[in-house]
């Protein structure tokens, strides 16, 4: 198959067919119901979608989930079963002219503005802007969080090990035994990939988003060999002559001479590992990447100069248990005397894998001791986002039939930021973005090189000049007249724009600890707005 048509398939591939409409929390319907009731069926509304704070204690997230969101939209329809469920579930006295509008509810009247997947973006700057009859846009609402929060928390997480590690090292993602359930571990692998992972062990998703799946082999497959006698053949054909070598033999023969070199005795090494590390040698000849415990360097020395004999370069080591970072450089001295001693420098490159509960902090720690890893295999803390395991996205009514909603809260955080709203990403003459600035959509765009003031939207005293060198406007139409307006990008592209998003945010932004907040302001005329109303809405109290 070319890789036009593996693209073409990536398209039509969906997420999981649990996203459908009836993935929702009850409210939603019964509130759909009684907007209906009240006569509010013409009502037009506009939501925001949102997050109030960086997850990970970071200073920045990735927006991604887009493209499920679309393809809910497009799919988005009640169907006999779900009426009739539906019917039985409600209370008896839903009138039944209910669950005939239900059954024609389509979202072709709905409009959705969206930031592009795989950008940085920041708290209060809107994600998606919902825009359309009340009805239709509120029964939207747990759906398109659940697409959003849970796949920009692993795109978050992804991009944030990317960082650690550097980009000369593979990241391979090994989550889904531990993953919440089967359809976490499915979104993690697509997200871990979107975030800058190189790959997954997680064959569905290599099947269903053409992300490369990779791997090596577990314990259980050295601990079910005992003996040598358990090796069912010992003969591998030689890559180009096809004579046929006794891979058995010649293991033993180098496992002597390799122990002189790397002053480790034969004696050390288990039989029932030599003879697993042979049988999967014979099955992989091309592909040998073999898990070694602390141990079991010098049989997979033996294994990987046999099968050099027989023309084939064995790949590398999984390490999973001990201290990667002595052992990882115990490893590649190993192989650099090998190299030298047999005349074979490629042996001094072989690919050290590592894993075993690594998370951002043991890399962090691996950096500073100094390691010799290739490629981190990452599980339990990646894929369940031990660190911190919710996105807090929400979905906010921000405007009804033209009027501005605030959404009032003793907790300044949590105001919402009322009307229809755009935002526009500043850059600076460095080419660094500045400042996120949300305007009403009523006010003409900043301008390049023109002067515009940024406040913050609830503290009166802090605000900003900001000359911008470019202005991006962030908002896309992604969804109008019952059609999908862009095409969602490959997946690939997607992984690309999250690291030129990057990119454009400053060092001190990202880094690890105590990074710099980046700036999300409004304009004056938004600012004067949202305290106008907040003074109109704010009931004025009375002492006694
Ligand atoms: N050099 C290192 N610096 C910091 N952390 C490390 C280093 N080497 C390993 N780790 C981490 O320390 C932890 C070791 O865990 P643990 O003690 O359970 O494993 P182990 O005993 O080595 O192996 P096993 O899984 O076989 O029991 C892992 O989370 C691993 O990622
Ligand atoms: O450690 P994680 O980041 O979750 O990565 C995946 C882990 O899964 C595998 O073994 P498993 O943990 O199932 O068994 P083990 O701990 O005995 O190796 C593998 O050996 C890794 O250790
Ligand atoms: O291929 C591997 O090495 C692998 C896959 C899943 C979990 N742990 C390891
Ligand atoms: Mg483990």
């Amino acid at each position: 198959m070319s890789n036009h048509d593996l693209t073409c398939k990536h398209k039509m591939a969906r997420q999981n067919g649990i996203v459908q409409p009836l993935l929702t929390d009850l409210y939603q319907i019964t509130m759909a119901y009684a907007y209906w009731k009240s006569g509010k069926v013409n009502d037009v509304a506009v939501f925001d979608l949102f997050f109030r704070n960086n997850p990970f204690q970071g200073e920045f997230t990735i927006f991604a989930g887009l493209e499920e969101c679309l393809k809910f939209l497009q799919n988005f329809h009640y169907s006999d079963s779900d009426i009739e469920y539906l019917m039985q579930t409600l209370p008896g006295n839903i009138e039944p002219e209910f669950f005939a509008y239900l059954k024609d509810l389509t979202c072709k009247d709905i409009k959705l503005s969206a930031i592009e997947e795989g950008s940085v973006v920041f708290p209060r700057v809107p994600l998606l802007r919902v825009e359309g009859p009340l009805i239709i846009a509120q029964l939207l609402e747990t759906t398109l969080l659940t697409l959003v929060n849970f796949a920009s928390l692993m795109a978050t997480n992804a991009a944030r090990y990317r960082m650690v590690a550097g980009k000369n090292v593979s990241l391979l993602e090994f989550g889904l035994r531990r993953a919440q359930g089967p359809d976490g571990g499915l979104s993690a692998s697509k997200y871990a990939y979107i975030g800058g992972f190189d790959g997954t062990s997680n064959v569905l998703a290599g099947k269903m988003f053409n992300i490369p799946v990779k791997g090596t082999h577990a314990h259980s497959f050295v601990t079910s060999f005992s003996t040598l006698d358990d090796i069912h053949s010992v003969i591998l054909r030689h890559a180009e002559t096809q004579e046929p070598c006794n891979l058995l033999d010649l293991a033993t023969e180098w496992r002597n001479r390799v122990s002189s070199v790397i002053d480790i005795s034969p004696e050390e090494a288990s039989d029932g590992e030599l003879a697993a590390l042979i049988s999967y040698a014979i099955a992989f000849p091309t592909g040998f990447l073999a898990l070694v415990d602390t141990s079991g360097l010098l049989n997979f020395c033996a294994v990987a100069l046999a099968l050099n004999d027989c023309g084939y370069r064995a790949v590398g080591i999984r390490i999973d248990s001990g201290d990667l970072a002595y052992l990882s450089v115990l490893a590649r001295e190993t192989f650099e005397q090998i190299a030298e001693a047999f005349k074979l420098p490629w042996f001094s490159k072989l690919t050290i894998v590592a894993s075993n509960d690594i998370n951002e902090d043991t890399i962090l720690s691996l950096n500073e001791q100094g390691h010799k890893i290739d490629c981190f295999g990452i599980g339990t803390h990646l894929v369940t986002c031990q660190r911190q395991p919710a996105l807090g996205c929400v979905y906010k009514l921000v405007e009804i039939n033209g009027q501005p909603r605030i959404k009032l809260s003793q907790d300044v955080g949590k105001v919402t930021i009322p009307g229809h709203k755009e935002a526009y990403r500043l850059f600076g003459a460095d080419g660094h973005a500045l400042i996120d600035l949300l305007q009403r959509s009523s006010e003409p765009a900043p301008g390049v090189g023109q002067k515009v003031l940024c406040r913050h939207p609830f503290q009166e005293s802090k605000r900003a000049y900001v000359i911008p060198s470019k202005v991006e406007h962030l908002y896309k139409v992604y969804w109008k007249d019952g059609r999908v307006c862009i095409q969602p990008k490959p997946l690939l592209e997607v992984r690309e724009r999250v690291q030129s998003s990057l990119r454009t945010l400053r060092q001190d932004i990202k880094r690890n600890l105590n990074p710099t907040p980046y700036k999300v302001a409004v304009s004056d005329d938004l600012y004067n707005f949202i305290h106008d109303l907040w003074l109109q809405n704010a009931p004025i109290g009375e002492l006694s």
